[in-house]
Protein backbone atom coordinates (compact mmCIF):
# COMPACT_ATOMS: atom_id res chain seq x y z
CA UNK A 1 0.00 0.00 0.00
CA UNK A 2 1.09 3.24 -1.37
CA UNK A 3 0.94 6.53 1.74
CA UNK A 4 -0.28 8.20 -1.36
CA UNK A 5 -3.25 7.76 -2.34
CA UNK A 6 -5.19 8.42 -5.91
CA UNK A 7 -7.58 6.85 -6.87
CA UNK A 8 -10.91 6.24 -4.81
CA UNK A 9 -14.17 4.29 -5.54
CA UNK A 10 -16.88 5.61 -3.80
CA UNK A 11 -19.73 2.50 -3.40
CA UNK A 12 -23.23 4.06 -2.87
CA UNK A 13 -23.47 7.19 -4.62
CA UNK A 14 -26.32 8.71 -3.07
CA UNK A 15 -26.99 12.17 -0.87
CA UNK A 16 -23.58 11.43 1.35
CA UNK A 17 -21.44 9.05 -1.39
CA UNK A 18 -22.30 11.49 -4.21
CA UNK A 19 -21.27 14.53 -2.47
CA UNK A 20 -17.85 12.65 -1.42
CA UNK A 21 -17.43 11.87 -4.85
CA UNK A 22 -17.66 14.99 -6.04
CA UNK A 23 -16.07 17.08 -3.42
CA UNK A 24 -12.78 14.18 -3.67
CA UNK A 25 -12.71 14.49 -7.89
CA UNK A 26 -12.53 18.46 -7.20
CA UNK A 27 -9.38 18.26 -4.93
CA UNK A 28 -8.20 16.32 -8.15
CA UNK A 29 -8.04 12.77 -7.05
CA UNK A 30 -9.35 10.15 -9.60
CA UNK A 31 -12.62 8.92 -8.39
CA UNK A 32 -15.22 5.96 -9.42
CA UNK A 33 -18.96 5.85 -8.46
CA UNK A 34 -21.20 2.79 -7.83
CA UNK A 35 -24.80 2.47 -6.74
CA UNK A 36 -27.50 -0.06 -6.39
CA UNK A 37 -27.41 -0.75 -10.45
CA UNK A 38 -26.11 1.13 -13.89
CA UNK A 39 -29.04 3.40 -14.26
CA UNK A 40 -28.94 4.78 -10.62
CA UNK A 41 -25.22 5.09 -11.16
CA UNK A 42 -25.75 6.76 -14.23
CA UNK A 43 -28.49 9.47 -12.06
CA UNK A 44 -26.00 10.17 -9.09
CA UNK A 45 -23.81 10.78 -11.82
CA UNK A 46 -25.97 13.33 -13.68
CA UNK A 47 -26.83 14.67 -10.77
CA UNK A 48 -23.09 15.23 -9.01
CA UNK A 49 -22.08 17.11 -12.10
CA UNK A 50 -24.87 19.40 -12.67
CA UNK A 51 -24.57 20.20 -8.39
CA UNK A 52 -20.95 21.12 -9.11
CA UNK A 53 -22.04 23.57 -12.29
CA UNK A 54 -24.36 25.34 -9.96
CA UNK A 55 -21.92 25.59 -7.20
CA UNK A 56 -19.45 27.28 -9.66
CA UNK A 57 -22.25 29.35 -11.45
CA UNK A 58 -23.68 30.92 -8.07
CA UNK A 59 -20.20 31.49 -6.55
CA UNK A 60 -20.19 28.62 -4.12
CA UNK A 61 -17.06 26.81 -5.54
CA UNK A 62 -14.07 28.65 -6.91
CA UNK A 63 -13.97 28.86 -10.80
CA UNK A 64 -12.74 25.85 -12.39
CA UNK A 65 -14.36 23.32 -9.79
CA UNK A 66 -17.15 21.91 -12.11
CA UNK A 67 -14.43 21.20 -14.76
CA UNK A 68 -12.12 19.07 -12.52
CA UNK A 69 -15.11 17.37 -11.24
CA UNK A 70 -15.80 16.43 -14.71
CA UNK A 71 -12.20 15.69 -15.42
CA UNK A 72 -11.57 13.01 -12.30
CA UNK A 73 -15.14 11.84 -11.77
CA UNK A 74 -16.35 8.30 -13.73
CA UNK A 75 -19.01 6.12 -13.43
CA UNK A 76 -18.49 2.51 -12.93
CA UNK A 77 -21.05 -0.78 -14.18
CA UNK A 78 -21.11 -2.37 -11.07
CA UNK A 79 -19.36 -2.08 -7.49
CA UNK A 80 -16.86 -5.04 -8.23
CA UNK A 81 -15.37 -2.55 -11.44
CA UNK A 82 -15.54 0.46 -9.16
CA UNK A 83 -13.12 -1.10 -6.55
CA UNK A 84 -11.03 -3.03 -8.78
CA UNK A 85 -7.22 -1.54 -8.44
CA UNK A 86 -8.23 1.72 -6.32
CA UNK A 87 -6.19 2.85 -3.50
CA UNK A 88 -9.45 3.46 -1.44
CA UNK A 89 -12.87 2.93 -1.41
CA UNK A 90 -15.40 4.52 0.63
CA UNK A 91 -18.75 3.10 1.30
CA UNK A 92 -21.81 5.56 1.63
CA UNK A 93 -24.48 2.40 1.20
CA UNK A 94 -27.39 2.91 4.10
CA UNK A 95 -27.06 2.91 7.62
CA UNK A 96 -28.37 -1.05 7.82
CA UNK A 97 -25.67 -3.19 8.68
CA UNK A 98 -27.05 -6.50 6.62
CA UNK A 99 -27.14 -4.09 3.26
CA UNK A 100 -23.33 -3.05 4.62
CA UNK A 101 -22.17 -6.70 4.97
CA UNK A 102 -23.55 -7.72 1.49
CA UNK A 103 -21.46 -4.72 0.00
CA UNK A 104 -18.40 -5.45 1.80
CA UNK A 105 -18.36 -8.80 0.89
CA UNK A 106 -18.44 -7.74 -2.92
CA UNK A 107 -15.68 -5.03 -2.65
CA UNK A 108 -13.72 -7.56 -0.78
CA UNK A 109 -13.73 -10.23 -3.52
CA UNK A 110 -12.88 -7.75 -6.22
CA UNK A 111 -10.73 -4.98 -4.80
CA UNK A 112 -6.59 -5.00 -3.89
CA UNK A 113 -6.34 -7.18 -0.48
CA UNK A 114 -4.32 -3.50 0.76
CA UNK A 115 -6.33 -1.53 -0.93
CA UNK A 116 -8.15 0.51 2.35
CA UNK A 117 -11.50 -0.09 2.83
CA UNK A 118 -13.37 2.86 4.95
CA UNK A 119 -17.21 3.25 6.14
CA UNK A 120 -19.06 6.35 5.79
CA UNK A 121 -21.15 4.75 8.95
CA UNK A 122 -22.88 7.64 11.34
CA UNK A 123 -22.92 5.63 14.09
CA UNK A 124 -21.82 1.64 13.49
CA UNK A 125 -18.69 0.75 15.69
CA UNK A 126 -16.03 -0.04 13.55
CA UNK A 127 -15.93 -3.43 15.71
CA UNK A 128 -18.78 -4.68 14.59
CA UNK A 129 -18.54 -4.15 10.89
CA UNK A 130 -14.57 -5.36 10.95
CA UNK A 131 -15.94 -9.34 10.54
CA UNK A 132 -17.40 -8.49 7.20
CA UNK A 133 -14.19 -7.71 5.67
CA UNK A 134 -11.26 -9.38 4.71
CA UNK A 135 -8.07 -7.87 5.83
CA UNK A 136 -9.11 -5.75 8.51
CA UNK A 137 -6.47 -3.97 9.24
CA UNK A 138 -6.98 -1.57 5.74
CA UNK A 139 -10.30 -1.32 7.13
CA UNK A 140 -11.87 2.11 9.31
CA UNK A 141 -14.57 5.15 9.87
CA UNK A 142 -13.94 8.02 7.50
CA UNK A 143 -17.14 9.87 8.34
CA UNK A 144 -17.72 13.03 6.48
CA UNK A 145 -20.79 15.30 7.31
CA UNK A 146 -23.79 16.40 5.11
CA UNK A 147 -23.38 18.25 3.28
CA UNK A 148 -20.50 16.86 2.27
CA UNK A 149 -18.82 19.23 -0.48
CA UNK A 150 -19.00 22.04 2.04
CA UNK A 151 -18.60 20.84 5.62
CA UNK A 152 -15.08 20.42 6.37
CA UNK A 153 -14.58 18.06 9.33
CA UNK A 154 -14.68 14.19 9.04
CA UNK A 155 -14.10 11.30 12.00
CA UNK A 156 -11.54 9.20 12.02
CA UNK A 157 -12.36 5.77 13.63
CA UNK A 158 -9.98 2.74 13.71
CA UNK A 159 -11.16 -0.30 14.54
CA UNK A 160 -8.56 -2.89 16.62
CA UNK A 161 -6.74 -4.25 13.48
CA UNK A 162 -6.24 -0.96 11.61
CA UNK A 163 -2.59 -0.12 11.12
CA UNK A 164 -1.09 3.24 12.03
CA UNK A 165 -0.23 3.31 8.15
CA UNK A 166 -3.65 2.91 7.20
CA UNK A 167 -4.75 5.90 9.33
CA UNK A 168 -1.89 7.85 8.24
CA UNK A 169 -2.62 7.46 4.67
CA UNK A 170 -6.42 8.68 4.74
CA UNK A 171 -5.45 11.72 6.93
CA UNK A 172 -2.96 12.72 4.29
CA UNK A 173 -5.76 12.33 1.81
CA UNK A 174 -7.97 13.93 3.78
CA UNK A 175 -5.62 16.86 4.19
CA UNK A 176 -5.26 16.82 0.41
CA UNK A 177 -8.74 17.35 0.28
CA UNK A 178 -8.94 20.16 2.52
CA UNK A 179 -10.49 18.29 4.99
CA UNK A 180 -9.71 18.50 8.53
CA UNK A 181 -9.65 15.17 10.57
CA UNK A 182 -10.19 13.76 14.24
CA UNK A 183 -9.51 10.58 15.19
CA UNK A 184 -11.61 9.77 17.72
CA UNK A 185 -12.25 6.19 19.59
CA UNK A 186 -14.26 3.44 18.27
CA UNK A 187 -18.00 3.70 20.16
CA UNK A 188 -21.40 4.06 18.67
CA UNK A 189 -22.48 7.24 17.22
CA UNK A 190 -18.60 8.16 18.02
CA UNK A 191 -18.44 12.36 19.10
CA UNK A 192 -20.58 13.63 16.21
CA UNK A 193 -23.86 12.36 16.67
CA UNK A 194 -23.79 11.55 19.82
CA UNK A 195 -23.46 15.26 20.87
CA UNK A 196 -26.02 16.16 18.28
CA UNK A 197 -28.13 13.66 19.18
CA UNK A 198 -27.69 14.35 22.91
CA UNK A 199 -28.89 17.82 21.80
CA UNK A 200 -32.10 16.91 20.39
CA UNK A 201 -32.81 14.13 22.41
CA UNK A 202 -33.46 16.79 25.36
CA UNK A 203 -34.98 19.61 22.88
CA UNK A 204 -37.26 16.97 22.58
CA UNK A 205 -37.75 17.03 26.29
CA UNK A 206 -38.22 20.81 26.32
CA UNK A 207 -40.89 20.81 23.91
CA UNK A 208 -42.52 18.35 25.09
CA UNK A 209 -42.72 19.80 28.70
CA UNK A 210 -44.29 22.80 26.71
CA UNK A 211 -41.14 24.98 27.86
CA UNK A 212 -40.70 26.11 24.08
CA UNK A 213 -42.24 25.07 20.66
CA UNK A 214 -39.86 23.33 18.31
CA UNK A 215 -39.37 27.12 16.32
CA UNK A 216 -38.60 29.19 19.66
CA UNK A 217 -36.14 26.44 20.99
CA UNK A 218 -34.51 26.87 17.56
CA UNK A 219 -34.19 30.21 17.57
CA UNK A 220 -32.55 30.15 21.27
CA UNK A 221 -30.11 27.47 19.72
CA UNK A 222 -29.11 29.37 16.55
CA UNK A 223 -28.90 33.23 18.22
CA UNK A 224 -26.99 32.01 21.74
CA UNK A 225 -24.78 29.16 22.39
CA UNK A 226 -24.96 28.17 18.59
CA UNK A 227 -23.75 31.01 17.46
CA UNK A 228 -20.40 30.46 19.29
CA UNK A 229 -19.72 26.90 17.52
CA UNK A 230 -18.80 27.33 14.27
CA UNK A 231 -15.25 29.06 16.38
CA UNK A 232 -15.33 26.95 20.08
CA UNK A 233 -16.28 23.90 21.14
CA UNK A 234 -17.81 23.33 24.88
CA UNK A 235 -14.45 23.00 26.69
CA UNK A 236 -12.95 26.26 25.27
CA UNK A 237 -16.86 28.16 25.53
CA UNK A 238 -16.48 26.53 29.31
CA UNK A 239 -13.41 27.94 29.92
CA UNK A 240 -14.28 31.57 28.18
CA UNK A 241 -17.56 31.98 30.24
CA UNK A 242 -15.37 30.82 33.35
CA UNK A 243 -15.33 27.11 35.19
CA UNK A 244 -16.88 28.30 38.40
CA UNK A 245 -19.82 30.02 37.35
CA UNK A 246 -20.73 26.66 35.12
CA UNK A 247 -20.33 24.47 38.32
CA UNK A 248 -22.45 27.02 40.66
CA UNK A 249 -25.31 26.69 37.52
CA UNK A 250 -24.71 22.74 37.40
CA UNK A 251 -25.86 22.85 41.10
CA UNK A 252 -29.52 24.35 40.19
CA UNK A 253 -29.74 21.70 36.97
CA UNK A 254 -28.62 18.84 39.00
CA UNK A 255 -31.12 19.90 41.43
CA UNK A 256 -34.18 19.93 38.89
CA UNK A 257 -33.25 17.31 36.43
CA UNK A 258 -31.71 14.77 38.57
CA UNK A 259 -28.50 12.69 37.68
CA UNK A 260 -28.61 12.94 34.13
CA UNK A 261 -27.47 16.41 34.60
CA UNK A 262 -25.56 15.84 37.11
CA UNK A 263 -22.09 18.66 37.38
CA UNK A 264 -19.27 16.92 34.97
CA UNK A 265 -16.45 15.54 36.01
CA UNK A 266 -13.97 16.86 34.44
CA UNK A 267 -15.82 20.48 35.39
CA UNK A 268 -15.50 19.57 39.34
CA UNK A 269 -12.18 18.00 39.13
CA UNK A 270 -10.97 21.52 36.86
CA UNK A 271 -13.03 23.65 40.14
CA UNK A 272 -11.38 21.73 42.97
CA UNK A 273 -7.95 22.73 41.42
CA UNK A 274 -8.63 26.27 41.46
CA UNK A 275 -9.21 26.75 37.51
CA UNK A 276 -11.79 28.73 36.70
CA UNK A 277 -10.69 29.32 32.81
CA UNK A 278 -9.47 32.05 31.14
CA UNK A 279 -10.60 34.62 34.00
CA UNK A 280 -7.92 33.25 36.29
CA UNK A 281 -5.64 31.77 33.69
CA UNK A 282 -6.25 28.18 34.35
CA UNK A 283 -8.86 26.09 32.11
CA UNK A 284 -9.69 23.02 30.34
CA UNK A 285 -7.02 24.94 27.35
CA UNK A 286 -4.22 24.80 30.28
CA UNK A 287 -2.53 27.87 31.04
CA UNK A 288 -3.82 31.36 29.49
CA UNK A 289 -0.84 34.12 30.02
CA UNK A 290 -2.54 37.27 29.68
CA UNK A 291 -1.31 38.04 25.79
CA UNK A 292 -3.27 34.83 25.06
CA UNK A 293 -5.94 35.82 26.71
CA UNK A 294 -6.12 39.28 25.17
CA UNK A 295 -5.51 37.36 21.72
CA UNK A 296 -8.15 34.90 22.49
CA UNK A 297 -10.68 37.63 23.08
CA UNK A 298 -9.99 39.85 20.24
CA UNK A 299 -10.74 36.81 18.04
CA UNK A 300 -13.54 36.14 19.72
CA UNK A 301 -15.08 39.35 18.98
CA UNK A 302 -13.93 39.62 15.40
CA UNK A 303 -15.19 36.33 14.61
CA UNK A 304 -18.97 37.49 16.15
CA UNK A 305 -18.98 40.10 14.67
CA UNK A 306 -18.43 38.86 11.02
CA UNK A 307 -20.67 36.08 12.02
CA UNK A 308 -23.17 39.00 12.24
CA UNK A 309 -22.49 40.24 9.40
CA UNK A 310 -22.69 37.51 6.97
CA UNK A 311 -26.44 36.03 8.71
CA UNK A 312 -27.27 40.24 8.25
CA UNK A 313 -26.36 39.78 4.29
CA UNK A 314 -27.88 36.02 4.18
CA UNK A 315 -31.07 37.44 5.56
CA UNK A 316 -33.38 34.88 7.33
CA UNK A 317 -33.39 31.20 6.49
CA UNK A 318 -36.37 29.58 4.88
CA UNK A 319 -37.28 28.37 7.74
CA UNK A 320 -38.05 31.72 9.10
CA UNK A 321 -38.68 33.71 6.57
CA UNK A 322 -42.51 35.23 7.28
N1 LIG B 1 -27.51 11.70 5.51
C1 LIG B 1 -26.63 12.18 6.39
O1 LIG B 1 -26.79 13.29 6.93
C2 LIG B 1 -25.41 11.39 6.72
C3 LIG B 1 -24.31 12.02 7.29
C4 LIG B 1 -23.15 11.29 7.57
C5 LIG B 1 -23.14 9.92 7.34
N2 LIG B 1 -24.23 9.31 6.79
C6 LIG B 1 -24.13 7.87 6.53
O2 LIG B 1 -23.77 7.67 5.16
C7 LIG B 1 -24.36 6.45 4.68
C8 LIG B 1 -25.21 6.77 3.48
O3 LIG B 1 -26.23 7.70 3.85
P1 LIG B 1 -26.92 8.66 2.80
O4 LIG B 1 -27.58 9.73 3.59
O5 LIG B 1 -26.00 9.01 1.71
O6 LIG B 1 -28.07 7.68 2.22
P2 LIG B 1 -28.71 7.68 0.78
O7 LIG B 1 -29.94 6.84 0.90
O8 LIG B 1 -28.84 9.05 0.21
O9 LIG B 1 -27.62 6.92 -0.11
C9 LIG B 1 -27.37 5.56 -0.02
C10 LIG B 1 -27.06 5.09 -1.43
O10 LIG B 1 -26.67 3.74 -1.37
C11 LIG B 1 -27.24 3.08 -2.48
N3 LIG B 1 -27.31 1.66 -2.19
C12 LIG B 1 -28.21 0.99 -1.41
N4 LIG B 1 -27.90 -0.33 -1.42
C13 LIG B 1 -26.81 -0.48 -2.21
C14 LIG B 1 -26.04 -1.60 -2.62
N5 LIG B 1 -26.36 -2.83 -2.21
N6 LIG B 1 -25.00 -1.38 -3.44
C15 LIG B 1 -24.66 -0.14 -3.85
N7 LIG B 1 -25.36 0.95 -3.51
C16 LIG B 1 -26.42 0.77 -2.70
C17 LIG B 1 -28.61 3.73 -2.67
O11 LIG B 1 -29.13 3.53 -3.97
C18 LIG B 1 -28.27 5.18 -2.38
O12 LIG B 1 -27.90 5.89 -3.56
C19 LIG B 1 -25.12 5.85 5.87
O13 LIG B 1 -24.30 4.95 6.55
C20 LIG B 1 -25.42 7.08 6.72
O14 LIG B 1 -25.64 6.77 8.08
C21 LIG B 1 -25.35 10.01 6.47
Amino acid sequence: MSEELNTVAIVGAGYMGGGIAQSLAASGLDVTIADMDPASTRQNYQRLLEEAARFEAEGLKPAGYAKLVRAHLRMAESIEAAVKDRDLIEEAVPEVPSVKQAVYQRICAAARPDAILGTNTSTLPVHTLAPYVTHPERFLIIHFSNPAPFIPGVEIVRGEATTDKVVSAVKTLLKRANRIGAEVADRPAFVLNRLQYALLKEADKIVQEGVATTSELDTVVRTTFGFRLPFFGPFAIADMAGLDVYADCFKTVEKAYGNRMAMPDLLAEMVKKGAHGVKNGRGFYGDYSPEKKAALVAYRNKAYAKLLELLEELGPSPLEAP
